[in-house]
């Protein structure tokens, strides 16, 4: 089993939401992790959030789309940004998550890059559950409108330095519990993370149970970060309200428990995980050790059987 060998001091930037100007987004990202790296300098890890350089909406991605190539501030702005500041600050960045086009398909992604403190590219996650929604008198969105979704599960494994060994997973994402259980218990991540968006109809339903579920079930850390919270009443340049993230990012951990959280303003969270906890909630409720895979594998064909 692989547990947090040290103890990881973590900050979560909750950014005021994107503005139109993809360069005016980068340099507020660049700002904040100055003023964290000033307020907390034990800082190792800093979080990002859900398209943290570019407008949430359908219409938009393309326009704010950047290939992932490094050393090349003209093509992919965003990702030497990215990179530059990971090096500057020496930390591990997890870099929210981008409009990522692939030039060779045209396919639009979204997708959240990770550096190393040496400004490494070290991992790459697709969003692999788009956000499609259709909510009576609450929120129509679809993603796969104009994105198309990643094929793969994702963990980041760090432990020789941060300590962590992480899932990572785009907002949606945390809605699936498979891939969170994979990165946990069969490639024995300590921790969950997500860039993330939800919104003010989704988030009271479900952010707060979402993290903590995925926490409980794994016995693992797990971070949401979110955008700030929109003004009410802004329109986008088609007219189009602009997305209302609900704001609130968290950090959950193994117990379940909200150790810090945020409000719905722009704001910096700072934590510190403790391998420790995870290894005394795994060994006073042992679940990791006692599933049944003879009879979910019963469950699955009976399932199989009744399609
Ligand atoms: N950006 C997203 O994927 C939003 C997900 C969301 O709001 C949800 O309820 O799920």
């Amino acid at each position: 089993m692989n547990v947090l060998k040290k103890k990881v001091n973590i900050s979560l930037i909750q950014l005021a939401g994107s503005t139109p100007d993809k360069f005016a987004n980068l340099a507020r990202a660049e700002s904040l992790i100055a003023k964290t790296m000033k307020e907390y300098p034990a800082t190792e890890v800093i979080v990002l959030p859900e398209c943290f350089n570019s407008p949430y909406s359908v219409k938009l991605f393309k326009k704010y789309a950047e290939p992932i190539i490094l050393d090349d501030a003209e093509n992919a702005p965003s990702v030497s940004k990215l990179s530059e500041l990971a090096l500057k600050h020496k930390i591990l960045l997890i870099g929210g998550s981008i409009p990522e086009i692939e030039e060779s398909t045209g396919k639009i992604y979204n997708t959240s890059l990770v550096f190393d403190p040496k400004g490494n590219l070290v991992g790459k996650h697709r969003k692999l559950h788009l956000f499609d929604v259709d909510i009576p008198n609450g929120i129509t969105f679809k993603e796969s409108i104009t994105l198309s979704p990643g094929n793969k599960v994702t963990t980041i494994d760090d432990s020789e330095n941060s300590g962590l060994k992480f899932g990572l997973g785009i907002c949606y994402d945390m809605r699936f519990p498979e891939p969170a259980m994979y990165s946990s218990r069969i490639e024995n991540a300590n921790t969950l993370i997500y860039p993330s968006a939800f919104n003010t109809v989704t988030g009271p339903l479900h952010w707060h149970l979402l993290a903590k579920v995925r926490a409980m079930d794994n016995q693992v850390y797990t971070i949401l970060c979110s955008p700030a919270r929109a003004a009410e009443g802004l329109v986008d340049e088609f007219g189009d309200p602009v997305y209302r993230a609900y704001g609130h990012s968290l950090i959950v951990n193994p117990k379940g428990d909200v150790l810090v959280e945020a409000g719905e303003n722009e704001e910096i969270l700072n934590c510190e995980l403790d391998g420790d906890v995870i290894n005394a909630v795994r060994q006073a409720i042992p679940i990791g050790f006692q599933r049944r895979f003879d009879v979910y594998e019963q469950v699955k064909l009976k399932e199989e059987k009744e399609k």
